[in-house]
């Protein structure tokens, strides 16, 4: 079975309700269809019901199972109106601001849906930037209890079943945090090592990347993932997390013998901490576009509630990745 079939599978155990607030983007409904068909998760739909079934209708998909709410119409506008100003109202929100918003925008009514416990998660991101999906799920849901940073990571599903957890990897930060500091490395690494746990496998090894191994070169930017590599060995001694090393030596075990003898990681990594989100965006996408990976995400960790991200490059097929894995996040909040 594969990585996402068995994903599914858990998702369909304890079945839960996931917003998808881009109701006009054509992927977004395939896979609403197809997610509700195979039992995957319930699905509601924010706009207005004629609009998406006229829209089904062409795409030929049957959402009569989907939940549609109309900000417009619901009687809830009223509760979220004030769950909105309450929760932002130190940062300049009013009850008028928050009744526009949410008239307005169907990603914040759907991150405000969740807030609100009235769905579990939300996916979006098809057809908004990354930046404007996930900044009002950071300022409404805030972090975990006991979490500082959010973060962002890609399950990389890749055709090497002899590398990483049968083939599959978790990649970070790839989607949210631009230029982390040391200690948001080692802490994106912690993170990491709780979703790999919890959505892919065991045994997290995780590798602290670099361009440079164990001193081959000198540079501030390889001194940023020294430091993030001693603070994680001492704030998080458990992981078996090893640093500044190469992807090669990373990967790949006679390189790892010859560049990093004694490394914990060995050529054994299955989680790949990227030193910035330059390196993080595009590693992600050269292993899906050429590498033939599949890629979901960005999923966020360290967040109070699910609430994930799409890259606008997105198929159908992600969404209904990503939705299975929100699900699956969703049981364990
Ligand atoms: C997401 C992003 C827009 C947030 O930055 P911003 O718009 O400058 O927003 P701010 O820094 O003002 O933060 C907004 C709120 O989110 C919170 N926040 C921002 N980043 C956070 C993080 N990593 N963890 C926890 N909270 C965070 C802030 O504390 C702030 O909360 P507050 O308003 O209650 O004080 C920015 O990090 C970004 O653009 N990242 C890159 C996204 C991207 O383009 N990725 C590539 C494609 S995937
Ligand atoms: C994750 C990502 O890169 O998103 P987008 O392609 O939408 O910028």
């Amino acid at each position: 079975m594969s990585y996402i079939d068995m994903i599914k599978e858990r998702a369909r155990l304890d079945k839960k309700t996931i917003v998808l607030p881009e109701s006009n983007d054509k992927r977004t409904l395939l896979a609403a269809a197809r997610i509700v068909e195979e039992g995957i998760a319930d699905i509601i739909m924010i706009g207005d019901e004629e609009k998406i079934m006229d829209g089904a209708g062409w795409l030929e998909v049957d959402l009569s199972k989907v939940t549609v709410i109309n900000p417009k119409t619901t009687p809830k506008l009223d509760d979220y109106v004030n769950l909105l100003y309450e929760t932002r109202k130190a940062k300049g929100m009013t009850p008028e601001k928050a009744r526009e918003i949410l008239l307005n925008d169907y990603l914040t009514f759907g991150i405000v849906m969740v807030k609100a416990n009235d769905a579990d998660g939300m996916v979006a991101g098809a057809c908004h930037s990354t930046a404007d999906t996930l900044r009002p799920a950071l300022q409404i849901l805030k972090t975990a209890p006991g979490v500082k940073l959010v973060s962002a990571f890609f399950v990389m599903d890749t055709v090497f079943k002899d590398q990483g957890e049968n083939g599959t990897f978790l990649f970070a930060d790839c989607g949210l945090n631009q230029d982390p500091t040391p200690e948001e490395l080692a802490a994106i690494a912690d993170t990491s090592s709780r979703s790999f746990k919890s959505l892919i496998g065991p045994k997290p090894v995780i590798a602290m990347l670099s361009h440079s191994t164990k001193g081959s070169a000198k540079h501030a930017l390889v001194d940023k993932v020294v430091e993030a590599t001693r603070i994680a060995h001492e704030e998080y001694p458990h992981l078996t997390l090893d640093g500044e090393l190469q992807l090669d030596a990373a990967l790949v075990p006679s390189v790892a013998k010859s560049k990093a003898p004694g490394s914990s990681v060995n050529g054994h990594a299955n989680v790949l901490i990227f030193p910035n989100l330059d390196a993080g965006n595009i590693g992600y996408k050269l292993v899906q576009r050429l590498g033939g990976a599949e890629a979901y995400g960005p999923m966020l960790q360290g967040i109070a509630k699910p609430v994930n991200d799409l890259s606008r490059g997105c198929s159908w097929q992600d969404i209904v990745g990503v939705v299975a894995l929100t699900a699956v996040q969703a049981q364990l909040v």
